[in-house]
């Protein structure tokens, strides 16, 4: 049967163009129609054929492995008897010559990537990574020859990984054309080994499966660590002995947190360079995936109005601003364990912080911007308790609706004092810098869910205009927000005169928001962390030194905390929080931004 299958005619068919119309049906005994080249990905799709149903057409789509893409071939089982056991069996015994076991063709000289995410069966996965690696596929993205393995303890088939894979697969490409077809082909490069994160035997077997995928091509292997933290170093020492790449690269996505204070974090490096080299450890933040927060640097150091204005001498404060408008819900295990201080604070605002801060570096090198991050988190003052306000969401009801206290959620112990709510003032000692407050608030189950950098600028001196502002003469500072999310904008509140005879001010704004300038959807800040990762890019990635830097800062405080044992402020569940974080701004004489004084937003 293979010779009938890959006679001339039909090869012609799978190296050339994708248009529907070049395709031909090659006669088979069975009367399919189908292309010369079955691929692994119509033996995966052909396991599909024994779907329960009554024989139908299907499209089966084929990955060719070819520059020109992707054919689509019907495969349509006919009245001549043909069993749909008979059709699975006749695709899934079908290989070309020039096909490797996995059923992508052999090419010697390319390498192939396999990403391995550990724990393939938790949340984040579902939630972020399979979804982020789909989208990095259907932009093509992905290298040439890759493959991804899903690998946790629970037992799961190849198609149940796909199935579930496929079920929680919610991006933003959802609605793109083609969209379903591009998942059949991403599905069959997804693959599932289950084993336990502290045997080195399962992670051989693993490698072994991984070897029979590279054919024979260069290996580079990332793993993405999806577990939590207490096995981290299993995973990472079977990982880097069983299953390292032998003639590429390997490198480990790290997901946070990373130690909970200065001493643990210290260790977890300690132990993860046993296994691997620095270069080789890539610790995420997703924060610094984001697009806005990529595109500080861009704001600041290309465009000639505002990196003048960029210190003290013009800017009044900073506000870096975390809200979320539901609970722990779920995580509440894990929450507890660390807080809104460690969960929040401490990496994504404290990283965009410095990016906002630093100083010009010398390149946009990974270690030319790495540099200067650490530069000003080693230029700050230890955060102090009475620069701390916390809080803990409680019980409410609005609406006829009850929502839940902190300690309502089953995994958190009872009487837990975690912070759900954190206010803090941050100074950088330096020169550029010194005696601007930094404010930070970030909370759980507030009024909304947002992530904004406020920017407030002084006052203008001998305002010729001040009597037109009334005593409020702060509601008459410029004031740039750049919004993180949700519907991210950049936005510069100046004063007006509004059109008329009169003179009468208002606040406006110059507003660059994204959603009316750009068609282009936003990607999700894991597609482009993954992808630099994959590149080698190291960027937006976490250097041990940054790390230990950005805990010198909150670690007394943190101890200071749990050893006082201080009693959060309770605040109701869907409030704008803690009443303390207005006292504590005022007392730097700060009003926060974020409190309904916004233009059209
Ligand atoms: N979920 C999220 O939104 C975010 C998560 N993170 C971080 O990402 C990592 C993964 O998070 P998430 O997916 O939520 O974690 P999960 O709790 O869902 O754990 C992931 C997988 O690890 C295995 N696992 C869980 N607990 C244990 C245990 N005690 N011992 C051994 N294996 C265990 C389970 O797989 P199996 O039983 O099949 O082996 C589970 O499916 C964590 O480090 C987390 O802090 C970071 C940011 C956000
Ligand atoms: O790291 C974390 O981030 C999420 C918020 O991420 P976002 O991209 O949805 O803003 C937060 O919910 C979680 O507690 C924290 O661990």
């Amino acid at each position: 049967m293979a010779t009938t299958l890959y006679s001339t005619p039909c090869r012609s068919l799978a190296t050339s163009s994708s248009s529907s119309s070049s395709l031909q049906p090659c006669p088979l005994s069975s009367n399919l129609a189908y292309p010369q080249r079955v691929t692994f990905s119509q033996r995966f799709l052909a396991s599909k054929v024994s779907l329960k149903s009554q024989p139908q057409p299907y499209q089966i789509p084929v990955h060719t492995q070819q520059p020109e893409g992707t054919v689509t071939a019907a495969v349509t089982p006919v009245e001549n008897g043909t069993s749909h056991k008979q059709l699975k069996a006749d695709l899934l015994s079908l290989k070309s010559p020039d096909e490797s076991e996995d059923g992508f063709e052999k090419d010697e000289n390319e390498s192939s990537v396999s990403i391995t995410v550990v724990g393939a069966s938790g949340d984040l996965a579902k939630k972020k990574i399979f979804p982020a690696l789909f989208a990095l596929y259907y932009e093509d993205c992905l290298p040439k020859h890759f493959t991804i393995y899903g690998y946790a303890r629970s037992k799961m088939t190849d198609a149940e990984l796909r199935n579930m894979v496929s079920k929680t697969l919610t991006c933003r490409i959802d609605k793109r054309e083609n969209c379903n077809e591009k998942m059949d082909q991403f599905l069959i490069r997804c693959f599932y080994h289950s084993g336990q994160y502290d045997s080195q035997e399962n992670f051989a077997a693993l490698d072994k499966k991984l070897k029979e995928h590279e054919g024979g091509r260069t290996s580079n292997r990332l793993f993405y660590l999806s577990i939590p933290p207490n096995i981290f170093i299993d995973a990472v020492k079977c990982a880097s002995l069983s299953a390292s790449s032998g003639n590429g690269w390997t490198r480990v996505i790290v997901e946070k947190p990373f130690g909970r204070d200065s001493e643990s974090s210290a260790a977890l490096t300690k132990s993860l360079k046993q296994y691997l080299t620095e270069d080789q450890i890539f610790r995420i933040d997703h924060y610094l995936g984001k697009e806005l927060v990529e595109n500080l640097s861009v704001l600041r150091f290309s465009n000639l109005i505002f990196e003048p204005l960029w210190s003290r001498q013009y800017i009044r404060n900073v506000q870096l601003i975390f809200s979320e408008d539901f609970g722990t819900e779920g995580r509440g295990g894990y929450f507890d364990h660390y807080g809104i201080i460690r969960d929040i604070m401490q990496n994504h605002l404290l990283q965009i912080l410095a990016l906002f801060a630093m100083e010009t570096p010398v390149s946009l090198d990974a270690e030319d911007i790495r540099n200067e991050k650490v530069k000003v988190l080693r230029s700050m003052r230890p955060l102090r308790l009475e620069d701390v306000v916390i809080g803990q969401y409680k019980s409410h009801t609005r609406g006829g609706v009850t929502y839940p206290a902190y300690v309502d959620d089953k995994t958190v112990p009872s009487g837990s004092l975690t912070p759900t709510f954190a206010a803090a003032a941050l100074f950088i000692d330096n020169a550029r810098w010194d005696g601007v407050p930094f404010l930070m608030k970030a909370g759980k189950a507030l009024h909304n869910k947002r992530a904004e950098i406020r920017v407030q600028f002084r006052h203008v001196p001998g305002n010729l205009y001040n009597r037109n502002f009334g005593t409020d003469l702060d509601r008459a500072t410029n004031e740039l927000v750049i919004r993180v999310q949700p519907d991210e904008a950049i936005y510069l509140k100046i004063n007006n005169k509004v059109p008329g005879l009169g003179m009468k001010l208002d606040r406006s704004n110059l507003n660059l928001h994204y959603a009316a300038r750009y068609s282009k959807e936003i990607p999700d800040a894991y597609e482009r962390l993954l992808l630099d990762a994959i590149e080698g890019e190291r960027r937006l990635f976490i250097r041990s030194d940054e790390l230990d830097a950005a805990w010198s800062l909150f670690t007394p405080v943190l101890k200071e905390l749990e050893e006082k044992k201080i009693i959060p402020e309770y605040y109701p569940y869907g409030s704008r929080g803690p009443v303390g974080a207005h006292y504590l701004a005022a007392r730097h004489n700060v009003r926060w931004g974020d409190l309904g004084t916004d233009v059209d937003h």
